[in-house]
């Protein structure tokens, strides 16, 4: 499984920390910043994960800033993204299961590390469900295909 993942200066650190996680876990993954601890625009990683997550050239997305938010909602604009923003295991899960979400958004100033492994975790290892789900996904893209 390829992995995109990126953040803003308030996600760095956390990132910074999943990375030696996707490392660790054998995922093949690439970083498309940002590189440092200096104040950044969250759309602007947002932006370059969602766009290479949807073209296909990654599987799955991973998107952090301070809250989780600002970048969560970012991703959400690009068409084919389904990005949600979890804090607990239970619903990074059920993301992948449910909404067969493309891309889960972390909040750095919020979860630990351990937590935030755990999320990550339980979000790359689950697969959608299809059945009843796959109806419902299609409605909220149909709701992408007709914006106004
Ligand atoms: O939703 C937005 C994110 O949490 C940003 O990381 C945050 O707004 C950045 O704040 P600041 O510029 O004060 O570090």
């Amino acid at each position: 499984m390829k992995i995109a993942i990126g953040s803003d200066h308030g996600g760095y650190g956390l990132k910074q920390n999943i990375i030696k996680y996707l490392e660790d876990s054998g995922y093949e993954y690439n970083d498309f910043g940002t590189y440092s601890e200096d104040s950044v625009d969250y759309p602007d990683f947002g932006k370059k994960v969602s766009e290479s997550v949807a073209k296909g050239e990654y599987d799955k997305g991973i998107v952090i800033c301070g809250t989780g938010i600002g970048i969560s909602i970012a991703c959400n604009k690009v068409r084919g993204i389904r990005c949600a923003l979890c804090s607990d295991i239970y619903s990074a899960k059920k993301a992948a299961e449910h909404n067969n979400a493309n891309i889960i958004a972390l909040g750095g100033r919020v979860l630990g590390q351990d937590l935030a492994q755990a999320i990550v975790e339980a979000f790359l290892s689950s697969e959608f469900e299809a059945g009843r789900h796959e109806r419902r996904v299609n409605k909220i893209m149909d709701i992408e295909e007709n914006m106004l």
